[in-house]
């Protein structure tokens, strides 16, 4: 998110390269030598120590290499004995020595047999077979030549299947990320200072950093999460002081250097999957004063990648500003809630839960979660903060987690454990590091809001103990930043596999790429899904960089689909007009009447929020960004509406989510597994998920069921079970979520 001092909204596009390129088959096979001793190139396993995993190397169908015409081979010496030339083959694969020169050259075992598949059926069907082949064969049919005469033949196919063997030191060269300071030339060439404002939460540290941006004659913030974003675009134009803002995770390249720049939360250039972004601003920016805010764990690394830049640090550290206590006693029970608590749980359907229970005790919450818009997040913590207004509990996820000014008392945490993606790109539910715990217990006390000692517990007793050893640990130095391919990079390999989908690229980009201790390479599962999603549409490479890069939540297939939608406009070369895109999301949307509707108008405002992102960089074929940001404007509105009246929709959710489970399991089940009701009790007491009014004639066999008595707890959950498990597969997340708050509400009962 970058926050720009500046009177117009600045724009950059990448320019698409047309420049043509050339396979290193089509350069044809070279001279080759016969004698096999002389093949001899370096192996994978590498120069930097580091494996190179060649799994990841698709075999390339090879060209067409036998000359047209007759079989000259064959007038010069004679006809093959196929099965005779087979057998020879085969004993070629099965030769140690020659499996030693094949590693040699570059193949371990997994390319040496996918590459000689391969070599045996070219020469079993060419017809006619390339005439310097088909003599090496015929003399060792004759017996006056030796098997490893076949060698070149043979490597000079691999290659041919697998072109990167030609090129691996040009790969090597291009993937080389050692000197990521020498990326941004312009960057270098100016002297920058460099001022790192460290401490703990709630320190002053952004602060500080903003009075200086303020003082400036232009600006650039770049911060973490959209609600602080708009913080600090607010406080910007509250003083006075004229700023635009720009969302996106891509450094935007603009012209003219700034006088000063803030890169807020440094401590997240470690992070698995955004740390890039960070490296990115914290090496590229220009700007003659960077101020970085943030945990003292980053001083060693960002001093160290400074000293390869040239530029000294200027440490100024903080204390502080007000108390922050760990609690003795869980809070236990919802009726125990203060004004002035905010509940963190790490899941939607936890917010929900809790919201919903909270409503039930006759009490009003704000709700803040990641996917609301920027508008709805800000109008929730502004009722929350605001003193006059009687909401005075918030549920958040840690969407509030980092940097933000809240009127919060207490933090409570609803549970310690959270999904994340690790440095592999696996999903991994885990205790929330010490870092997380301190950023979200941080929101605890701000200076500025009323609260000026702040307070930390968890919901139930037995997390508290954990709570306290987390938040006791010490914050390790982090060890590296994270890096991410450059367009530049992938399409210079491009360049030399000209056969390889993106998604390949960036794989063997990752696996042959060399840093240096201070770096790592980020996950880019998010980056390899999109470029598998639209592989299939013709685009030049640049532009399915960019498509790669639109930051989306591949969990939401609407936001997913609407990408693909996009990318096929733009091959087609046909801009996506207003009158398309409000026909795609099917503007105007009616407000909702369920959670789930409200997802749905989440996602709407995700693809809108697409298209402004994708406008940013392709003007030309996104023309009509002003339309498309005011329609956002009002559907962030509807939203408002919706989550004001969250609880409203949860309840009209749970009854509808009732019947429609019910309905998909008998459907998916096909009536009772074990055909006739086992005994037991005759009704599901206090099941309030069943509307009061339903009328039995009209309701689906299930609801019949179970009004009729016919249908027992024990069976309810059998078939929730079973339904859970055919459901899984199909990834259909919001019936889960929806089955989840179904299930948690028939816990409380
Ligand atoms: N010297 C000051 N004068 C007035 N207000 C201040 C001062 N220092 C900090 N504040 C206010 O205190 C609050 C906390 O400060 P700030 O947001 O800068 O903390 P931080 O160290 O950046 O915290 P975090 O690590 O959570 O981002 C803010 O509302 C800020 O405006
Ligand atoms: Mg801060």
């Amino acid at each position: 998110m970058y926050m720009r001092r500046a009177s117009s909204l600045v724009r950059c596009c990448l320019q698409a390269s047309t420049r043509s390129r050339q396979s290193p088959a089509h350069r044809g096979p070279g001279v080759l030598s016969s004698v096999t001793g002389r093949w001899r190139t370096r192996g994978f396993s590498s120069d930097n120590g580091k494996r190179l995993d060649t799994s990841l190397f698709v075999p390339v169908e090879p060209r067409n290499m036998e000359s047209p015409g007759s079989d000259i081979g064959a007038e010069l010496t004679q006809p093959l004995n196929k099965s005779e030339v087979l057998n020879i083959l085969n004993k070629f694969y099965r030769r140690k020595e020659i499996q030693k020169l094949a590693a040699e050259n570059g193949l371990d075992a997994r390319l040496f047999h996918q590459a000689f598949i391969s070599f045996r059926r070219y020469v079993m069907e060419s017809d006619p077979l390339q005439v310097d082949l088909h003599i090496v064969l015929s003399d060792i049919c004759c017996g006056v030549g030796h098997m490893d005469d076949i060698f070149p033949f043979f490597m000079r196919h691999a290659k041919q299947v697998f072109p990167m063997l030609d090129c691996m030191d040009d790969l090597r060269k291009i993937s080389d990320l050692r000197l990521p300071p020498n990326w941004y030339p312009e960057a270098r060439a100016i002297q920058r200072k460099i001022i790192f404002h460290a401490g703990p939460t709630n320190s002053g540290k952004t602060y500080h950093a903003i009075q200086r941006y303020l003082g400036a004659k232009s600006g650039i913030y770049c911060g973490p999460l959209k609600l602080l974003a708009h913080e600090i675009y607010k406080k910007s134009n509250d003083a006075g002081v004229p700023c635009d803002l720009i969302t996106g995770e891509e450094l935007i390249h603009v012209d003219p250097e700034d006088e000063v720049a803030v890169i807020d939360e440094i401590q997240m250039i470690r992070d698995p999957g955004r740390g890039w972004a960070w490296t990115r601003a914290l090496l590229g920016i220009c700007a003659q004063e960077i101020h970085l805010c943030g945990e003292a764990a980053a001083i060693n690394l960002v001093t160290e990648l400074m000293y390869t830049t040239g530029e000294e640090v200027e440490v100024r550290n903080y204390e502080r500003l007000t108390s922050l206590k760990v609690l003795d006693n869980a809070l236990q029970s919802l009726n125990n809630l203060r004004p002035g608590d905010c509940i963190v749980c790490f899941n939607k359907n936890d917010i929900f839960s809790v919201s919903r229970q909270i409503e039930a005790r006759g009490l009003e919450c704000a709700v803040i979660y990641g996917s609301l818009p920027p508008g709805t997040k800000i109008a929730q913590a502004n009722k929350f903060n605001d003193p006059d207004d009687q909401c005075k509990i918030l549920v958040a996820t840690d969407a509030i987690g980092m940097g933000l000014n809240l009127s919060i008392k207490r933090i409570i945490f609803n549970s310690l454990v959270k999904p994340s993606v690790n440095e592999k790109g696996e999903k991994e539910i885990d205790t929330i590091s010490t870092s997380q715990a301190l950023q979200i217990a941080g929101r605890a006390g701000r200076f500025s809001s009323m609260f000026k000692e702040g307070e930390v517990t968890t919901m139930v007793q037995e997390d508290l103990p954990l709570l306290k050893e987390i938040l006791d640990k010490p914050v390790h130095a982090i060890q590296a930043a994270g890096l991410h391919p450059t367009a530049e990079q992938i399409e210079m390999f491009a360049y030399h596999l000209p056969d390889a989908t993106l998604a390949n690229l960036v794989d063997i980009f990752v696996s042959l790429s060399q840093v240096d201790g201070h770096y790592f390479v980020c996950n880019i599962e998010d980056f390899k899904f999109v470029a598998d999603m639209i592989q299939h549409i013709p685009l030049n490479l640049r532009s399915r960089y960019v498509f790669c890069t639109a930051p989306i939540n591949r969990n939401l297939p609407f936001v997913c689909t609407s990408l693909l939608k996009f990318a096929r406009q733009f091959s087609r070369n046909e801009p996506l007009t207003f009158q398309w895109i409000c026909k795609h999301v099917t503007w105007p949307v009616s407000p909702p009447k369920t959670i789930k509707d409200l997802m749905h108008l989440e996602a709407v405002h995700d693809v809108l929020d697409l298209y402004l992102w994708l406008s940013y960089r392709f003007m030309d074929m996104f023309p009509d960004a002003a339309l498309v940001r005011a329609i956002q404007r009002e559907l962030d509105a509807i939203i408002q509406t919706g989550v004001h009246s969250i609880t409203k929709l949860i309840r009209a959710s749970e009854s509808r989510t009732a019947l429609q489970i019910l309905d998909e399991t008998s459907k998916d089940s096909g009536g009772f597994p074990d055909g006739a009701p086992t005994p037991g009790p005759r009704r599901i007491r206090g099941t309030k998920s069943l509307p009061a009014n339903a009328e039995p004639q009209k309701a689906s066999l299930t609801s019949r069921l179970v009004q009729d008595g016919l249908l027992t707890p024990d069976m309810l959950k059998q078939l929730e079970k079973e339904w859970m498990s055919r459901h899984q597969s199909r990834g259909n997340q919001t019936r889960l979520n929806e089955l989840d708050i179904l299930k948690k509400n028939r816990k409380k009962k």
